[in-house]
């Protein structure tokens, strides 16, 4: 699979770098990826100054967005527990000091940089996402972190469902609330499954489809009532409108098992999170 670097003239330091190396010519991923493109912050590109100006204009945009909004807006309305549900999904993994790990559907990297401290400065992260807005983000957020083992993480635009690796690659895999938005879920599991060197594991971590009637209904009145309130007061109703009907339309915990089964992983086990509302599955090639 032929990997073509993008021009981004982004600051970044020595080891970071976004490739992309396929488009997809499916509607509705191309849908979902604008979807997730709009979450990541626009910015005006009409801007009579220099480009190196219009560079930092963009770069400082991004950061304060994700710092003073995003990551505020899912602390917000997840009272903070994402960053658990997240270090969950990453000791699950059992990722260690030196290994090579992958986080797809990256977004702004969150889980990346939780791994990029389990494997220290001798391991290697690898983050990748189709919605090249989101890499940028990440991107920034590595440069301008202090922490040195951030350096061993490489960014690369790319889709879940069409990986550009070679078969047992990775010591561990991990995909935060990516699974639900991706078409082909069978095609993205036997991706991960062929990549993941025998023995290692995926952890997938995402809203639970929960088979609990009140569960379920629980889950879907927080999202009326409090997501969506709070989502429209920072302009993302329409964003978050989509939530509901992504978690009517996806897995089951035991479908999600059956599914890393089929897709040829050796075990698969599925953990409910928060009382049933989030959801973490762990297959083992
Ligand atoms: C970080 C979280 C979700 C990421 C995420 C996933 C998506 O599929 C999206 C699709 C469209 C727009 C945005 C996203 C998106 O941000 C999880 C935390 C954020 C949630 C929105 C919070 C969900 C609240 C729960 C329903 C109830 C939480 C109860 C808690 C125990 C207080
Ligand atoms: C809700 S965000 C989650 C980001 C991050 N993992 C987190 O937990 O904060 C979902 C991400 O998956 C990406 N995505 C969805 N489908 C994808 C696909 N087929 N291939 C690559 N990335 C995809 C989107 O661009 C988006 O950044």
């Amino acid at each position: 699979m032929a990997s073509l670097q993008v021009g981004l003239s982004f600051p970044c330091g020595p080891r970071t770098s976004i490739y992309r190396f396929r488009n997809r010519p499916v509607r509705c991923t191309n849908e979902r990826r604008a979807l997730f493109s709009r979450i990541a912050p626009v910015y005006d590109d009409v801007h009579p100054v220099s480009p190196l100006f219009l560079l930092f204009y963009f770069i400082l945009f991004h950061v304060i967005y994700d710092f003073f909004l995003s990551e505020q807006l899912n602390d917000l309305l997840s009272l903070g527990q994402h960053r658990i549900w997240k270090r969950m999904a990453v000791s699950w993994t059992g990722a260690k000091i030196g290994d090579n790990v992958l986080d797809l559907c990256c977004g702004s990297g969150d889980l990346a940089f939780l791994l990029s401290e389990k494997v220290g400065s001798s391991g290697k992260v690898t983050g990748v996402d189709f919605s090249k807005e989101q890499l940028l983000i990440a991107s920034s957020r590595q440069q301008l972190s202090p922490k040195e083992c951030y350096q061993n993480i490489e960014w690369l635009e790319g889709d879940a469902t069409d990986l550009p690796f070679s078969d047992c690659n990775f010591d561990a895999i991990t995909m935060g609330y990516g699974l639900r938005n991706v078409i082909d879920k069978l095609k993205a599991m036997q991706e991960m499954c062929r990549i993941l060197k025998p023995g290692a594991k995926a952890s997938v971590l995402d809203f639970n489809k929960s088979t609990q009637p009140f569960v379920a209904s629980f889950q879907e009145w927080m999202i009326d009532n409090v997501v969506l309130p709070v989502a429209s007061a920072y302009g993302l109703a329409k964003e978050y409108e989509y939530l509901k009907s992504s978690i009517r339309e996806f897995l089951t915990g035991k479908e999600l098992e059956e599914l890393a089964l089929e897709a040829g992983f050796s075990t698969a086990k599925h953990y409910e999170i928060s009382g049933g509302l989030m959801g973490n599955l762990v297959a083992t090639r």
